[in-house]
């Protein structure tokens, strides 16, 4: 039977602001991811280290359009897009924003500030928060101790929060985070390699550095609606729609050819440290 969220799970993410899914990616399926994460080419090329506050580096590697390497494959995989389908207001076609492998290492991996990731994408123009969803693939375990990602459940009901400059990252207000936790739960999303999180582009979260002897390598995908153009910025994967793949193409597909540079449209290392 092919994978498909429940009214339940739906409703959940609706009242919480976010979902977990136990063993969205069978074990093969998430070794692979891994093996071509710590050997492609293209992606060691294209990442580059993201500061905080405390000078800690997170290395990460963007890309827009998905491909037909295993990551584009998993990003337009039909359980993929017709879950973030049935989580995102409005009917018009799933669209891919931009996809980021974190590589969160041991010791040196770096915190993210509290934020929305809206508080981002709203000075892109894009005017609807409820039409544009992140998700979380564990490459390798998220724990406590290697810096997982915290949400405080439900503040996505509490619209977009003022964002300013935190060392080379964009946070939320301290003031209405530190409301936010008087009101509501704090939750540690700790996840196992293959486990996925759905999260509402509204909803507080960040992550502490990783102190651990253990890595933190994670996928996320933002998704958008063809029907929520950004206006300010020119990001045409953004709204076009997804080719979507079955779910076996992950599986069957053979990863020596790795993601092919020149065919895949990386944030470039120079627009990277240009932005930040
Ligand atoms: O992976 C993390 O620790 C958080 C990253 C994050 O929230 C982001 O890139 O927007
Ligand atoms: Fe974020």
């Amino acid at each position: 039977m092919a994978f498909t969220l429940t009214d339940e799970q739906v409703g959940s993410f609706r009242e919480n602001g976010y979902l977990i899914i136990r063993r969205f990616l069978e074990p093969e399926e998430v070794a692979k991811l891994h093996r071509v994460a710590l050997a492609d080419e293209a992606i060691r090329k294209n990442s580059f280290d993201l500061n905080d506050q405390a000078g800690k580096k997170t290395k990460l590697a963007l890309w827009f359009t998905p491909g037909q390497d295993v990551y584009g494959l998993l990003t337009r995989s039909e359980r993929m897009v017709d879950s973030v389908h049935k989580l995102l207001d409005g009917n018009a076609p799933v669209c891919h924003f931009h996809s980021k492998l974190m590589q969160k290492e041991p010791r040196v991996g770096g915190a993210w500030e509290w934020h929305q990731d809206y508080g981002y994408w709203y000075k892109n123009g894009y005017l609807f928060p409820d039409q544009m969803i992140s998700v979380m693939v564990a490459i390798t375990e998220a724990t406590k101790e290697n810096g997982c990602l915290q949400v405080i459940k439900k503040s996505h009901k509490m619209g977009r929060v003022e964002h300013g400059f935190a060392g080379e990252q964009v946070g939320a207000s301290m003031q209405y985070v530190e409301f936010a936790l008087k009101t509501m739960e704090l939750v540690y999303v700790e996840l196992k390699p293959g486990d996925l999180l759905f999260f509402h582009s509204n909803i507080l979260h960040r992550s502490e550095a990783n102190l651990s002897d253990s890595p933190r390598w994670s996928l996320i995908s933002a998704y958008n609606r063809q029907s929520n153009p950004p206006y300010i910025t020119d990001t045409p994967s953004s709204i076009t729609p997804l080719q979507t793949v079955p779910d076996e193409a992950l599986f069957l597909h053979d990863e020596a050819g790795g993601i092919l540079e020149g065919n895949t449209d990386f944030l470039s290392v120079e627009d990277a440290k240009a932005k930040s």
